[in-house]
Parts: structure tokens; C-alpha cells; sequence
């Protein structure tokens, strides 16, 4: 019922194997799956993934309307060969080789929604595709966007120890956004060029989980504690009032790690031990095979303190209902 359609990305199919024997001896070849690529999330990460030119190979994988965004975006004159695939019966396809598997599969949240409201849709979804990423490409990096990443991240956590092939350092919860986000708001109020602005964003991805560090920003700026706790708000409701505003979807990826690149610092979702919870976005260091390091948190205001003690409770409770999802 289902098919796969294959679309090359150059007009010929001999100068699309000219071109990539030419890049394999440049660059190495790297397959990257995306589940859920249809979707409002998935097309223009695809697209993304289509102009990273460290990408060989991109599986776009979705349960309805893959051969029609895998046919636009093959189209495209960049590097890496196209294929969608359609239906469950392709998920295995999709994903055999993948070196990263990025997944914004499931449903995205309404107004008035929580992002913990989408959990009993998405943690199905999310528990199945990644008993697939077990079986198929258990060496993968797997990037999490579908939400709450905060219960989605420990779903495949318990799944891949289960199938004897969990990397702790290889599974990373999206929340790039936050961090974009905060430096927005940041560089507004702080009146200087954002493209200079870092603040690192650390705890979850949902309401008060989220916690801007504005102590740790850069360039520094003397802003008044009022003016702190209205951007900790902006940056911890700001999906809510992109939801609200209908404005769109956010997308991120940590692929340029997938190349090696040394030094590569971002605030990511992960397994972590900096705290006594055992998933918790902080600064990491990331390398070709995943997390290099965690970073410490550094010193915080007693604002951010206090913020911290507060996000542990509902962080805590996602992350267990995460972990006991995945072993019912
Ligand atoms: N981590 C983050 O920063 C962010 C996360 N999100 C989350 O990302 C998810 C996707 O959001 P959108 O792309 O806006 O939603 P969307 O509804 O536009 O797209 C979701 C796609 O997933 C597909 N899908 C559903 N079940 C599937 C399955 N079993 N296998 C493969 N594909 C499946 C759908 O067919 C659809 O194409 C939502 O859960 C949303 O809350 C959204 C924004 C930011
Ligand atoms: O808010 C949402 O539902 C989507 C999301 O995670 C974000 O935009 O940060």
C-alpha cells in the first residue's frame, strides 16, 4: 500500500554518483533519518539537513505525505541523496545505516494545551519509533524534539537499556528553542547585537523546567532583578505564546557534532549527574560520538537558585513518568 520514493539530488544519476564519490573522499558519508519529516517541524528540518553538506544521505520518514516533501526537497542541488519512506512497514528501511535519527514525530500542543498534555499521544509514538532505532541502528545519535521531551527523553533511555545497546551519550532532548529564546528576549532588553549574545539555558523543556542563567550572559549587562524575572518568564512561556500566536513551529539540530567538530558547546536535554535527577539540560560538550562531557552549571544568582530548587519537583515527575511508560 505503502511506497518508497527515491529522488536524487542532481539532475542525472551520473553526476549524482560523480558527485558523491567526489564527497566521500572529502567528507565522510553520513546517513541522517528523520521521523516524522512531514510534518510542520519535519519539512523545513529537512530542508535544514539537505543543505548541511555533512550529510550523505537523508531518510525522511513519516506516516503520511513523505514522497511529495522527499520529491521538493530531493530536488535541491546539495550533496545528499533523498529517500522518503512511507508507513510502518518502511520504518526499518528508513532507519537501517542511520548514523543520526532526529525525531519531531507525534502531535504538537493547541492553545490552552500543556506540554505534558501531548504525553499519552506522543510517548506511544515515540516508544515505538525508538524500539525501531534498537533494532536497526542501535549505533545512532537520536536527537528528541516531539514532546514533553522532558517524559520523551527516558522513554528511549529504558527501551535501549532494555535491548542491551543504550549510549547514554548519544541521546539528547531538543532544547535549542530555549536557548534561542532567551537570547532574543536577552539581547532586546540588554540593547545589544544578539548575533554576540550567549546564555545558556538549563533544567527542561516545559514551563518552569526551563531556566535561563541571565547571570552567565554575554555581553554582561547591569539588569534590574525585575527586568531578570520578566525575561526568565518570557523565555519559560515562550513556546506557549508561539503556540498561542499560531506563529509557527521551532526546529534545532546538534548535527555539525556528527562531523567531529571539536568544541562544540550546547544546551541539550541529557543523561546527566550534575544534579541528584538523572536527565537535566546543562551545557555539553559534544563530539562525533555524542556527549563529550557535561558541563557544570557554574555560579548561580540566588534568583536562579531558587528557580532551580523549584524546577526539580515537576522534573523529577516527568522524567519517572517517562520511565514508567516505557517499562508497562
Ligand atoms: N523540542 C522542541 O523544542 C520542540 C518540540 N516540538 C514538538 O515537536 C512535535 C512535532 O511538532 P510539529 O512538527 O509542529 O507537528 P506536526 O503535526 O506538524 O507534525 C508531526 C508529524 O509527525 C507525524 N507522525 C505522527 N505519528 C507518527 C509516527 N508514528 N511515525 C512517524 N511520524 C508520525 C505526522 O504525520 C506529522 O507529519 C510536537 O510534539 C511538538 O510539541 C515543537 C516545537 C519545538
Ligand atoms: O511549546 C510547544 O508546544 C512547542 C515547543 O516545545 C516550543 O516551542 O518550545
Amino acid at each position: 500500500m505503502f511506497r518508497s520514493v527515491l529522488v536524487r539530488s542532481s539532475s542525472s544519476a551520473k553526476q549524482s554518483l560523480l558527485h558523491r564519490s567526489f564527497s566521500s573522499s572529502s567528507v565522510p558519508e553520513r546517513k541522517v533519518a528523520i521521523l516524522g519529516a512531514a510534518g510542520g517541524i519535519g519539512q523545513p528540518l529537512s530542508l535544514l539537513m539537505k543543505l548541511n553538506p555533512l550529510v550523505s544521505s537523508l531518510s525522511l520518514f513519516d506516516i503520511a505525505n513523505t514522497p511529495g516533501v522527499a520529491a521538493d526537497v530531493g530536488y535541491i542541488n546539495t550533496r545528499s541523496e533523498v529517500v522518503g519512506y512511507m508507513g510502518d512497514d518502511d520504518l526499518a528501511k528508513a532507519l537501517e545505516g542511520a548514523d543520526l535519527v532526529i525525531i519531531p514525530a507525534g502531535v504538537p500542543r493547541k492553545p490552552g494545551m500543556t506540554r505534558d498534555d501531548l504525553f499519552n499521544i506522543n510517548a506511544g509514538i515515540v516508544k515505538n519509533l525508538c524500539s525501531a532505532i534498537a533494532k536497526y541502528c542501535p549505533h545512532a545519535l537520536v536527537n528528541m524534539i516531539s514532546n514533553p521531551v522532558n517524559s520523551t527523553v527516558p522513554i528511549p533511555a529504558e527501551i535501549f537499556k532494555k535491548a542491551g545497546m543504550y549510549d547514554e551519550k548519544k541521546l539528547f532532548g531538543v532544547t535549542t528553542l530555549d536557548v534561542v529564546r532567551a537570547k532574543t528576549f536577552y539581547a532586546g532588553k540588554a540593547n545589544v547585537p544578539v548575533a554576540e549574545v550567549n546564555v545558556p539555558v538549563i533544567g527542561g523543556h516545559a514551563g518552569v523546567t526551563i531556566l535561563p542563567l541571565f547571570s552567565q550572559a554575554t555581553p554582561q549587562a547591569n539588569l534590574s532583578g525585575d527586568v531578570l524575572t520578566a525575561l526568565t518568564k518570557r523565555t519559560q512561556d515562550g513556546g506557549t505564546e508561539v503556540v498561542e500566536a499560531k506563529a509557527g513551529k521551532g526546529s534545532a539540530t546538534l548535527s555539525m557534532a556528527i562531523n567531529g567538530v571539536p568544541d562544540v558547546v550546547e544546551c541539550s536535554y541529557v543523561h546527566s549527574t550534575i544534579i541528584e535527577l538523572p536527565f537535566f539540560a546543562s551545557k555539553v560538550r559534544l563530539g562525533k560520538n555524542g556527549v563529550e562531557e557535561v558541563l557544570d552549571l557554574g555560579p548561580l544568582s540566588d534568583f536562579e537558585k531558587e528557580g532551580l530548587e523549584a524546577l526539580k519537583p515537576e522534573l523529577k515527575s516527568s522524567i519517572e513518568k517517562g520511565v514508567k511508560f516505557a517499562n508497562q
